[in-house]
């Protein structure tokens, strides 16, 4: 899907694709600040959000209750409902009117917008023998995304701002990891920019200890992430983070790093902090 507009120019550009996690989106005073700096950005960027702490509190207010195998959410008839209203309308249109107010003129986008992100609904799968079904789950293939949709956004200078959610094409919106989302974004857009691919969340970095701040991993390549795998160093949510980034470097971004959601405006620089991701 290369673009017959493509030049030299956009060719270098840099593009920031920024995710934020759930843990700092949960923290008003944390996400103020973190969205003041990703304000002050000076490049074209977009922000992918997470959310699923706060789906799954006020899943719990309305008396939904998230069900989970193997650590991921199971998003049947209701919880679609409510992680549509909950990432597409409340999150997201917070964080929009937020960055209007910082004069970032931001746009608010799920995968189903201008086609953006379509997806497929995941199949049943085994898993421990057992066939599980995750429900309104979206897998995206890269391919498929509209690049040159979200191009157009940013040669206006609009700042689009995603949803953790894509669509099937068929009238279903499906949840969709936001970690995978900003990855996908981060592969499609390098057919026209440099791209920095910057997963942000509430610790310095990948921690060698998760619980010493001090211990932040410089570097991570394939072996030493098997390493840390061996040693039992890694678990939950950054698994499938630093699988994204890989992700990400094998299809072609620049740069990944994953770092403090404080240390932003020091990771648009050229001296980073946090983790740098390598093949
Ligand atoms: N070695 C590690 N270094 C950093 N975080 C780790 C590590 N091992 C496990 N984690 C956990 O991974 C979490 C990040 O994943 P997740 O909660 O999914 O973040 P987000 O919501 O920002 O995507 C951290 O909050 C931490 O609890
Ligand atoms: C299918 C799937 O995993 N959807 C995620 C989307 C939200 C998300 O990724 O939020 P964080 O980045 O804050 O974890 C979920 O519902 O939890």
């Amino acid at each position: 899907m290369m673009s017959s507009g493509m030049n030299v120019n956009t060719q270098q550009e840099t593009l920031f694709v920024i995710k934020i996690g759930g843990n700092v989106i949960d923290n008003e005073t944390a996400l103020a600040a973190f969205l003041k700096d990703f304000a002050a950005v000076n490049a074209p960027k977009i922000l992918v959000h997470g959310g699923g702490k706060i789906a799954t509190k006020i899943g719990e207010q309305l008396g939904i209750e998230s069900k989970y195998i193997n650590g991921r959410r199971i998003t049947d008839d209701n919880t679609i409902d409510v992680v549509t209203m909950i990432y597409g309308g409340l999150v997201n249109k917070k964080i929009v009117a937020q960055l209007q107010a910082l004069r970032t003129n931001a746009i608010g986008l799920t995968g189903a917008d201008a086609n953006i992100i379509p997806a497929t609904k995941r199949p049943v799968k085994i898993i421990n023998d057992s066939p599980v079904d995750f429900g309104w789950v979206g897998d995206i293939d890269v391919q498929q995304l509209q690049a040159d949709n979200l191009k157009h956004l940013l040669e206006k200078d609009f700042t689009p701002v995603f949803a953790p959610l894509t669509h099937d094409e068929q009238g279903h919106i499906l949840n969709t990891n936001a970690d995978t989302i900003a990855s996908a974004i981060a592969v499609s857009l390098s057919q026209f920019y440099k791209v920095r691919l910057i997963y942000c969340f509430e610790k310095k970095g990948v921690l060698e200890d998760v619980n010493d701040d001090n211990s932040v991993i410089r570097n991570i390549n394939k072996e030493k992430y098997q390493q840390l795998l061996n040693e039992n160093k890694l678990f939950e949510g950054i698994l499938p983070k630093i699988d994204n980034a890989f992700a990400a470097i094998d299809a072609g971004v620049s740069e990944v790093l994953i770092g403090d959601a404080k240390d932003l405006i020091k990771n648009t620089t050229t001296s980073t902090e946090g983790t740098l991701i390598t093949q």
